[in-house]
């Protein structure tokens, strides 16, 4: 049977065990899922491709790569029905400086691509390394619904901090 929201969290969360330990960052998992036809298209975790990369950011950044075109053109090419999964709310802002995933996120439905239509968040982002992740304000404005999927945050937080002292 296809997987239901627990399920994918569940996929994105053993993603999340998969990346290496760091005190700057937190560890996080995330599924890009073709809604429509109940198809994973891609997997990622913090850190699994290279240059301090971000789970969300590997998911599009793989699909990417598979489809021959670079990250920042992903939604030239997703399904009409495209969603992620990530245990952690997308970041707005990085201390490192690089391209938060809110903005890769909306950047998929530019030119009228559907893009990344749906995030599914495990847990809010904790204020430990930029105060108030203000990203799903920014999401919701570009027509991209957030919704909490619940009932795993003890676990996503316990691993998404397991790099810090
Ligand atoms: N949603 C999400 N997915 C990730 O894969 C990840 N690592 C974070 N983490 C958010 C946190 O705010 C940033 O990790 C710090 O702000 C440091 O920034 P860098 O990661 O070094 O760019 N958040
Ligand atoms: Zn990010």
């Amino acid at each position: 049977a296809p997987l239901d929201h627990i399920g994918y969290m569940q996929l994105a969360l053993s993603e999340a065990h998969e990346s290496p330990p760091k005190p700057s960052n937190f560890r996080v998992g995330a599924v890009l899922v073709d809604e429509g036809n109940n198809k994973i298209l891609a997997t990622g975790f913090t850190l699994e491709l290279p240059g301090n990369t971000h789970a969300e950011q590997c998911c599009l950044q793989k699909f990417a790569e598979r489809n021959d075109i670079p990250e920042e053109r992903v939604g030239e090419v997703l399904p009409d029905k495209t969603v992620i999964y990530t245990t952690m709310e997308p970041c707005g802002l990085r201390l490192s400086g690089n391209m938060p995933c809110v903005e890769r996120i909306i950047r998929t439905r530019q030119g009228g691509k559907k893009g990344v239509s749906k995030v599914y968040l495990g847990v809010k982002e904790p204020e430990k390394f930029v105060g108030e992740n203000t990203g799903r304000a920014k999401l919701e404005e570009a027509g991209i619904e957030c919704i909490h999927i619940s009932g795993l945050e003890e676990e996503i937080l316990r691993v998404a901090t397991a790099g810090h002292e």
